[in-house]
């Protein structure tokens, strides 16, 4: 039967330059930025939608339009983290209150309510106003430090939502599909870290997967700056993410579930809009249309890799129903009694949120709203209802996975989280939390042969869509490699450690890691020369595999160690490990390797206590100012101390602060620090790089610094730092 066309509500596209208009040609400069914010088409699609109710839709779109709020999250461990929050507290909002600019008064930085343990934080002063006033340029000054050092890291608030719900263990293996640049990936290595004591390393692992090389590498960038051991950064394609092995107590090997996963998957994006104004100017209603299939084969990955009784967040920056609502039902629908939505309306308490829709329109690529396509229960799937050719012969396929799926009131979409811009001042964001209830079966499978009846027109369809002819997913196999590069490789040379072979996959230019004997050649000498305690997993040392020497040394956990061992694990690895040791550039000539600032927090319970040099308050504060202090410049116990020590050796510095309340007020920090140091023949060099120091000379001394070849000159960092700096001189630790 005909179906009936309706209107085409897209027809009118203001945004569309009219050459003779010379309102819209880009030489006109008085239009305003919000002239600029303007977009008929996206307006009427999600009235269409009723993604608010009408008495809201004024206020979405005037959000839509303001610029977002900054807001980051305070990283580290428990402590370190509650260290920096005090520091906010206490040298910056106390003179950042009621700023003004242009006539607007700002509110100071604060917590973000649903944020938990006050590690979230969000300000709305705009960039501009950070340079004018000193106060807020030295906030914006200490943001930028500690960001690049990774004790603070600049996030969307709703890009923070995800990994909470996602209710992260110690103990989980989680994998993380579409990870870069990684920002959701660091607060999961961190619930992996949390509350984990100093002499433990977590048996949790995080995969970090994305599809993009580049941004694979823009991921190991941003994670590096955790030192984690329990991370490995890969390269595939999330739709065809590999099945990964574990060896079980018979020693045979068996599938390996995930306990998380999360799908961050590619959209369209119009929820950053606020980020991004751009996508005012580019946003069209087709682009959900690709995107949703790219999106449900993600998740129904997602589904294969995951065990029962684990965990799935599904995310999206898009207010699109395409994209959230019709992905999450097509895989409720296709995994039907085995994965469910999760209510979590008592997670995140604060987080104002809306329900997700049940239903929603079509339109197809005319702008031409869809009728729902009748389907049987049993049809419920990828089939195509719709297929024509333009005189582009470009297919027009409408999957019936688009449409509100008849069943859809039991499936409980209103369990999904809506978070509009105007509830909270944030940006858009869509999250399902979904469950699986029992192991899959054939009927669940989306291999060609048992779909083969629906899939054989959707699969032409793929072909068309993204490129790929592959549509089971399952069929891991047939991944083809993509572009590689070379970062983080070492140039090594024949190994003198015998190396077991590499487990990698081959097919990935990246160079190798191999395992290395803790019980041979120059890693041998290096245990036995730090004396590091056989309690750290020493055969969790690995290096890149090439023809050379192995100039670096990187450090995994066990639980990654087994997972990379397993033969049929093929992995396309980018990145994994910690560096822990390296080979100075001129031979030294005690021990072949010199620690890494990255591995000490990990080595320091492990290593020989003659490694490890403890400094007070004074002693500290020297090494930080001088960097190479001589050993006359330090106090005579701890010159005598380490002039005992063999020279030109790594040792680690731990300086242990004592509270120092003034007033009630506490103005030191609690964690302890602990630095990578040079015994050099009769000096002490920090081995930390420009901002790292800046860092901790601002949190130990109450001080700015500006730091220069030798040494630093310090500035008052605010007026409190004054008051700090005269009662230590005064003596008043307690
Ligand atoms: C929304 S971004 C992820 C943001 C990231 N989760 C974060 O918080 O920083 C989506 C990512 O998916 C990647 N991607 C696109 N298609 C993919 C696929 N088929 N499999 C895996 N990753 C994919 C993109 O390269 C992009 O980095």
């Amino acid at each position: 039967m005909a179906k009936k066309r309706k209107a085409n509500v897209w027809k009118k596209n203001t945004n569309k330059r009219n050459r003779d208009d010379p309102a819209s040609s880009k030489n006109f400069p008085d239009r305003t930025e919000d002239a600029l914010k303007q977009n008929e088409n996206f307006e009427t699609y999600y009235k269409a939608q009723k993604i608010v109710p009408e008495e809201e839709w004024d206020s979405l779109i005037s959000h839509l339009k303001r610029s977002l709020p900054t807001s980051f999250r305070v990283t580290g461990t428990r402590i370190q983290a509650e260290d920096l929050v005090t520091q906010i507290k206490r040298d910056f909002i106390p003179f950042i209150q009621n700023i003004e600019f242009d006539g607007v008064t700002y509110e100071p930085p604060h917590e973000i309510p649903w944020y938990p343990d006050g590690l979230g934080w969000s300000f709305e002063v705009p960039k501009i106003a950070l340079k004018k006033s000193v106060h807020l340029n030295k906030f914006h000054k200490f943001l930028v430090t500690e960001s690049e050092i990774g004790n603070i890291s600049r996030q969307e608030a709703v890009s923070m939502i995800p990994p909470l719900l996602l209710d992260v263990k110690p103990n989980h293996a989680v994998l993380d599909m579409c990870a870069a640049p990684g920002s959701k990936t660091s607060q999961i290595i961190e619930f992996i870290h949390a509350d984990i004591k100093p002499d433990e390393i977590p048996n949790g692992i995080v995969v970090a997967n994305d599809s993009n090389y580049k941004r694979a590498c823009m991921l190991v960038h941003q994670t590096n700056r955790l030192h984690s051991p329990c991370l490995i950064v890969t390269n595939h394609n999330g739709e065809r993410f590999p099945n990964l092995f574990k060896r079980n107590k018979d020693d045979n090997s068996e599938q390996f579930f995930f306990d998380r996963i999360l799908a961050d998957v590619p959209c369209s994006g119009d929820g950053t809009m606020r980020k991004n104004p751009a996508i005012w100017n580019t946003w069209n209603f087709k682009e959900a249309i690709h995107l949703h299939k790219i999106q449900e084969k993600i998740l129904k990955r997602a589904v294969h890799l995951v065990k029962v009784g684990g965990r799935i967040v599904y995310s999206t920056c898009s207010l699109n129903p395409i994209e959230n609502e019709a992905v999450v039902a097509s895989a409720l629908n296709h995994y039907k009694g085995a994965l469910e939505l999760v209510d979590v309306s008592d997670e995140l308490k604060n987080l104002i949120r809306r329900p997700g829709l049940s239903s929603w329109k079509v339109f197809d690529r005319d702008g031409v709203e869809s009728n729902t396509v009748k389907v049987e229960d049993s049809e419920i799937g990828d089939k195509p209802s719709a297929e024509k050719q333009d005189e582009k012969n470009e297919t027009k396929t409408l999957y019936t996975s688009l449409y509100p799926p008849k069943n859809s009131s039991e499936l409980h979409l209103d369990r999904c989280l809506r978070i509009y811009p105007h509830l909270q001042n944030t940006g858009g964001f869509f999250v399902a939390v979904l469950k699986k209830t029992s192991a899959l079966d054939a009927t669940h499978s989306v291999k060609k042969t048992v779909r083969k009846d629906i899939m054989n027109s959707a699969a032409e369809s793929d072909k068309i869509e993204d490129g790929s002819s592959d549509v089971a997913e399952e069929d891991s196999e047939s991944d083809t490699p993509l572009a590689t590069g070379t970062l983080g490789s070492v140039p090594l040379r024949e190994t003198e450690y015998d190396p077991e072979k590499p487990r990698i996959d081959p097919s990935l230019e990246e160079n190798p890691y191999v395992f290395l004997n803790p019980n041979e050649g120059s890693l041998k000498s290096a245990i036995d020369f730090y004396k590091i305690s056989p309690k750290l997993n020493t055969g969790g040392f690995l290096a890149r595999a090439e023809k050379s020497v192995h100039r670096t040394v990187y450090f995994v956990s066990n639980s990654v160690k087994e997972l990379l061992s397993e033969p049929n694990n093929k992995l396309r690895m980018v990145n994994t490990g910690v560096k822990m040791l390296a080979k100075p550039a001129s031979r030294t000539p005690n021990c072949e390797f010199r620690l890494v600032s990255e591995g000490v927090p990990i080595l320091l319970p492990f290593i020989g206590s003659d490694f490890v040099v403890d400094m007070d308050f004074g002693d500290f504060s020297t090494f930080l100012k001088l960097k190479n202090p001589r050993f006359d410049q330090l106090s005579p116990s701890l010159s005598e101390v380490v002039s005992k020590t063999e020279k030109q050796i790594s040792l680690i510095v731990r300086y242990i602060p004592i509270l120092i309340l003034i007033n009630r007020i506490i103005y030191s920090v609690r964690a302890p620090i602990i630095l990578p140091a040079w015994r050099g023949n009769d000096s002490l060099s920090i081995h930390i790089d420009k901002s790292e120091l800046r860092s901790i000379i601002i949190r130990v001394l109450g001080v700015d610094a500006d730091i220069g070849k030798s040494g630093f000159k310090m500035e008052n960092n605010s007026r409190t730092s004054d008051k700090f700096l005269q009662e230590k001189k005064e003596n008043k630790d307690i």
